[in-house]
Formats: structure tokens, C-alpha cells, sequence
């Protein structure tokens, strides 16, 4: 298309910058003082490049205009980022009771926190805080797990909605009597069913009116709180209603070995059979998949929602996330609040380099070098940006994560020139050292502005 005709084009937005988006899981692009042109649907209809012949005239013409925003010097775009594991009721107790492993911690502290969302003015003023800090943190689209109630967790999706964040939400099942507290579960199995119908309807009306969408996403917390029929019910409806699906697999050994021990199977082949692993499909962990369960996902499109803090305290091993990733499984990152402390994916970026070096290198010092660690293990940063940005938008097949035409303008402006914590960057810095840079140091005072979709969510005065 020559200037005359995209001059003429009426992009509800224009913005002049530089950008960093990936090119593949191990290139970053940058993209040094493009134009980037969204329409009224807010996604990006066109990027024109300063070595077109045509960028200066059209600068030209639209620079006056109100649609048109040119970045200050230091500030750059990022695509938002893509949460894929968040427990939104968790938020109430965020950075404690990190002290015990997984099931313990399920029945001590979690259930108990969980159970107070069945009072709704209390889960209002938590998801509230907890979409809040999300948008804050660069987060454009998150996968949230609620609670086993039916009106709060429809709640957690209009928040979503009005605050514009593009939310993906599960009613959780837990409906097995002999696993879950009686002050802390689906009233029986047809309950359970029914409550999930009728929050997948609810959603569904929902998001008639939502731009950036809003998702009901079928939710068996875990295999361990469901009983076999909730779990074939589960399948049943995402199929009827073509919904995401989300759950917990293979996460500790205590969770890994109660699956096994059920079914004479791993995780991945019992959700398999119920219908539970398709393309939507997004589970969290995954640490101990074998050969066979690593192929089944790669068949069924099912996605790893990694979450490398979480991990520390109760996956009991570190994932091999390059092995994974070289296999062709689709994988993402999640902070699992609030088994991770942080709802910054900047934080599970670094977070999960670091556990890589130490998988590759091993930890145990008395052991001689060779043997210590697993080869071929260590990601680079660049491939951690992949995993919180594109690699959760293929996770959820939604056309989010990159900033290319015909994705949405879901994106950061990180201002490295902050007034009082500016980052370390001086002359003679290349973009990419820039970039590596900002991966390593960008806290939400640096996050200026967030966009969904071509709507402003979250912007922040210098
Ligand atoms: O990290 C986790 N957080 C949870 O809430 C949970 N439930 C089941 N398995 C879980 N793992």
C-alpha cells in the first residue's frame, strides 16, 4: 500500500517509538522508531518502518493529530505480558505462608482463604486489588483460577471487563467429599456441574459487550479434588461450549504420586481421558511429565503454564523447561500467586533463567561437576521474554503477544528515564543491552502506561 492510501486510513491510534517483541522463542526484534497503526477493532493494522520511503510524509501528516503519541526518549514498548497461572482469591495472603509443602499448605492456609469468597463484598475489594496490581505490573491478560463459588467468580470476570483487563476465568471444581473440607467445596458432583453451566452461560453473555474479551474457562482444581465424574462432566461441558480448560498436573511429588496411585497413570493420560487436554487447554506445573506424557501434549496442543517461583517452594524439582520447549511443547509463564509471591512476570522472567543455570549446573557441591547438574538446560533471557509474552498468547490460541500486525495492541511503555530510579543506562548502550536491561530491572514504577486492545488501563504520572 503506497502513503496516499494509508494516509487516508482512519487508525483510531498512532504511536511513534521503538519496540522490543520476539521473533522467535530465542530472537527478539527490535523494531527502532517504527509506526504503529491500530484500529477501532484495536489491533495493529500496520507497522511502517523508518526505511520506508513514505514513514517522513506520514509522520508528517498525522503528528498533530490527538490520535497520534510519540514516546519520550527512554521509554519503550513491550507487549503486555500473559499471566497464565494467577489464583485471584490467593492475592488476600500473597508473600505468607510459604512455610509448608504443597498439601499442607492446600488444607492450613489456602482452603481457609479461599472459603471467605463466599462472602462477595470480600471477594470484590480483593479482586479489585488483585486486577489492579496485575495491570500495574504490565500484565495484559491473565488466567485466573477463582473459588468454588458460582457468584464471586462471575464477579472476578466483570472485574476483569470494567477494569479492561482481557481475563480468563474458572469457576473451581472441587467437589470428592473424602479430599476436600466440608467448609470448602462444591455441595455434591451435580452442583459442581451445574454451577460450572451456569458460570460458562453467565461469561459467555458477558463478554457480548466486553472488547478485549473475557473467557469462562472449565477449572478442575486438581485431579486429587475431583471425583471421576466431575472430571468426565468437565470434559463434557468444555466441549459443549469450545471453553479453555485449566488445572494442575504433575506438580509435587505428593500430587504426582496420588494421581499415579488412582489410576495407575500420570496426570496427563487421566486428564486425557476425560477430555481435559486439547488445545485450549493450559496446565500449571508439570514438573514430573515423562517421555510419553511430554508427546501427549505436543499431540493434544496442551500448554505448560510455567510458574518458576511457585516451584521453589512446591514442585520439589525444577521443570526442564529447555527440554520441554525443544520438543515443541507450547509453554507460558504464570506467577501462581500466591504460591509465588509476585504478580510481576518481570519477576518469573528472571526467576526462571535462574532455575535454569541451576538445573544445568546442579546444587549439590559435594558432587563432582559432571554430575551435578542436567545438561543442556539453561534458557536465556530472550527466551523467557517469549514465554511471558508470545508463548502465552499461543498457549491460549489468541492472537496476543507480540506487537506485529494483526495482534492486538495489548502493550507496556517502559519509561527507563524515571525521575528518581532511572535504569542503569548510559552512552553507548546498544538497544539489546537496553533490552536486557529492562528485563532485569523494570519495576512497576517504570511501567508509564498499559493498553488492551487499543484502551488505556493503567498509566502512571512521572
Ligand atoms: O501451587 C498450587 N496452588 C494451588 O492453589 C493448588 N491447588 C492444587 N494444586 C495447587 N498448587
Amino acid at each position: 500500500m503506497n502513503i496516499e492510501v494509508y494516509t487516508l486510513i482512519d487508525y483510531s491510534l498512532i504511536f511513534q517509538g521503538t519496540a522490543f517483541t520476539s521473533k522467535s522463542s530465542k530472537e527478539v526484534t527490535i523494531l527502532n522508531d517504527h509506526i504503529f497503526c491500530v484500529n477501532s477493532d484495536g489491533m495493529i493494522e500496520k507497522i511502517i518502518s523508518p526505511t520506508n520511503s513514505d514513514y517522513e510524509s506520514f509522520v508528517t501528516a498525522h503528528q498533530n493529530n490527538k490520535n497520534f503519541h510519540r514516546l519520550d526518549e527512554g521509554q519503550f514498548l513491550l507487549p503486555g505480558f500473559i499471566d497464565l497461572h494467577v489464583h485471584a482469591p490467593q492475592w488476600a495472603q500473597t508473600g505468607t505462608a510459604l512455610d509448608l509443602p504443597l498439601y499442607d499448605w492446600l488444607n492450613t492456609y489456602t482452603f481457609p482463604i479461599e472459603a471467605k469468597f463466599s462472602d462477595i463484598q470480600f471477594a470484590k475489594e480483593v479482586y479489585e486489588q488483585v486486577v489492579n496490581q496485575l495491570l500495574a505490573n504490565g500484565t495484559t491478560t491473565a488466567l485466573y483460577f477463582a473459588t468454588v463459588h458460582k457468584e464471586a467468580s462471575i464477579l472476578l470476570a466483570q472485574i476483569c471487563a470494567d477494569k479492561g483487563q482481557r481475563g480468563l476465568v474458572g469457576k473451581v471444581v472441587m467437589d470428592d467429599t473424602s479430599q476436600n473440607p466440608a467448609f470448602y467445596r462444591d455441595q455434591n458432583t451435580a452442583s459442581a456441574l451445574t454451577d460450572t453451566e451456569d458460570f460458562i452461560i453467565a461469561v459467555k453473555e458477558l463478554a457480548k459487550n466486553v472488547k478485549q474479551g473475557v473467557y469462562p474457562v472449565v477449572t478442575p482444581r486438581f485431579i486429587p479434588s475431583c471425583t471421576d465424574e466431575a472430571l468426565k462432566g468437565l470434559g463434557e461441558l468444555a466441549a459443549k461450549y469450545d471453553t479453555h480448560i485449566q488445572s494442575h498436573c504433575s506438580e509435587s511429588d505428593w500430587a504426582h504420586g496420588y494421581v499415579k496411585e488412582r489410576f495407575g497413570k500420570n496426570d496427563a493420560f487421566a486428564l486425557h481421558d476425560f477430555g481435559l487436554l486439547q488445545d485450549k487447554s493450559v496446565m500449571a506445573h508439570c514438573n514430573f511429565l515423562e517421555e510419553n506424557d511430554q508427546d501427549l501434549f505436543k499431540e493434544t496442543g496442551t500448554a505448560i503454564a510455567h510458574c518458576p517461583i511457585s516451584n521453589a517452594y512446591f514442585a520439589n524439582s525444577a521443570l526442564p523447561l529447555k527440554n520441554f520447549s525443544e520438543k515443541g511443547i507450547e509453554i507460558g509463564l504464570g506467577s501462581d500467586i500466591s504460591g509465588g509471591f509476585s504478580p510481576s512476570l518481570y519477576d518469573n522472567i528472571r526467576q526462571s533463567v535462574i532455575t535454569s543455570r541451576m538445573l544445568e549446573d546442579g546444587v549439590d557441591p559435594s558432587l563432582p561437576s559432571q554430575e551435578r547438574g542436567l545438561e543442556n538446560s539453561r534458557i536465556t533471557i530472550n527466551e523467557a521474554f517469549y514465554f511471558a509474552t508470545a508463548g502465552g498468547g499461543e498457549s491460549l490460541s489468541l492472537p496476543i503477544g507480540k506487537i506485529q500486525e494483526n495482534y492486538t495492541w495489548d502493550v507496556q511503555i517502559v519509561d527507563t528515564k524515571h525521575t528518581t530510579i532511572p535504569l542503569p543506562i548510559f552512552n553507548g548502550d546498544e538497544l539489546i543491552d537496553i533490552f536486557q536491561k529492562i528485563m532485569y530491572l523494570t519495576r512497576p514504577e517504570h511501567i508509564r502506561e498499559v493498553w488492551v486492545q487499543g484502551e488505556k488501563v493503567h498509566s502512571k504520572q512521572k
